[in-house]
């Protein structure tokens, strides 16, 4: 089993040239390349192309490179596409997603090139959801992105440091990107300075089974890294578990340290495995 860790994916503007200087030798699995709300109307073009030039460049070496494009109804969204085709970047991430005909859309203007990533930020996109994910073979989408700042706005909620108000939202995200062998990556917290907070929603977003977090400042990367890697106590329970089942293939379930223990767990041990690995080759 081979897994990529996406535990941290940090958004910078596209705009902010020493931003992506920067985010070359930061230790984030992820770097998405905004042009959408983090870049002013004025800046829009001059974004766009500094992205595109930064995915020619290189340098991020085993960084997943993503650039975010503005929506398919602004003046801005069909000439992203476009310049992004063919710039060899992994993956294009769609904001406001609110159904699966955007996606087509998307993928006809983009050619065969990148991955689509679509955010799950609005009302539409959420009620869409099982469509939207449904599209998944036909158009490339690889992963569901949650944008709680769109939501709560929508919404019209106050989402608080727990998030109640967006829990329906997280569970439906994850069960959808699930259902159809997506990546799920849980939104951004605002908080730059409180690492307590912003480790607090990272282990949250991992408890409800994201696989990372967006990200928006550099801080927030070791928080991110750790909540979604594995522990040790994590990888070594896994150890025991694979072992256990070792000369026992016509058993299904086993008794370890006393608990129950099945087939399904080692599933979820060889993944746990694979991550660690991967992280480890990563480091
Ligand atoms: C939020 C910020 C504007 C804060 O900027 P600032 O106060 O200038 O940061 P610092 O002085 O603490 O920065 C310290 C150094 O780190 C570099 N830096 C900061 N942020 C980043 C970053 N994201 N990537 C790479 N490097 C970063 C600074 O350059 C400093 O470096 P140095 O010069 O060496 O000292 C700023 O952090 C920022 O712009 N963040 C990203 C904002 C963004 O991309 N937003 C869009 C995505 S989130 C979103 O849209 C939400 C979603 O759609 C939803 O609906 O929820
Ligand atoms: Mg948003």
């Amino acid at each position: 089993m081979t897994l990529r860790p996406r535990r941290s994916a940090l958004f910078l503007p596209a705009s902010n040239a020493r931003a992506i200087e920067k985010a070359r030798g930061l230790p984030c699995d992820v770097v998405i390349l905004d042009l959408e709300d983090a870049v002013a109307p004025a800046q829009k073009v001059a974004a766009r192309d500094a992205a595109v030039a930064a995915v020619r460049a290189g340098g991020f070496g085993a960084r997943e490179l993503v650039v975010r494009v503005n929506g398919s109804d602004t003046e801005w969204g069909a000439g992203d596409l476009a310049a992004l085709g063919r710039s060899g970047v992994a993956a294009v991430l769609l904001p406001k997603v609110g159904d699966a005909d955007t996606l087509h859309r998307a993928r006809a203007r983009l050619g065969d090139g990148p991955a689509l990533w679509a955010m799950i930020e609005s009302c539409d996109g959420v009620l869409a959801l099982r469509e939207i994910a449904a599209a998944a073979p036909a158009t490339g989408l690889a992963a569901l992105v949650i944008g709680p700042n769109d939501l709560a706005r929508e919404l019209r909620c106050r989402p608080g440091a727990d998030r109640a108000p967006l829990w329906p939202i997280l569970g439906q995200v994850v069960l959808a990107a699930r259902a159809a062998g997506l990546v799920a990556l849980d939104g951004v917290i605002n908080t730059l300075d409180d690492l307590d907070a912003i480790a607090a929603e990272c282990r949250q977003g991992r408890d409800w089974g994201f696989d990372g977090k967006t990200l928006i400042h550099p801080a927030q990367i070791a928080p991110a890294n750790d909540a979604f890697g594995p522990t040790a106590a994590e990888i070594a329970a896994a150890c025991v578990l694979a072992d256990a089942f070792i000369g026992r293939e016509d058993d299904g379930a086993i008794r370890i340290d006393g608990r129950m223990v099945e087939r399904l767990h080692l599933e979820a041990a060889r993944r746990t495995l694979a991550l660690a690995e991967a992280i480890a080759a990563r480091n």
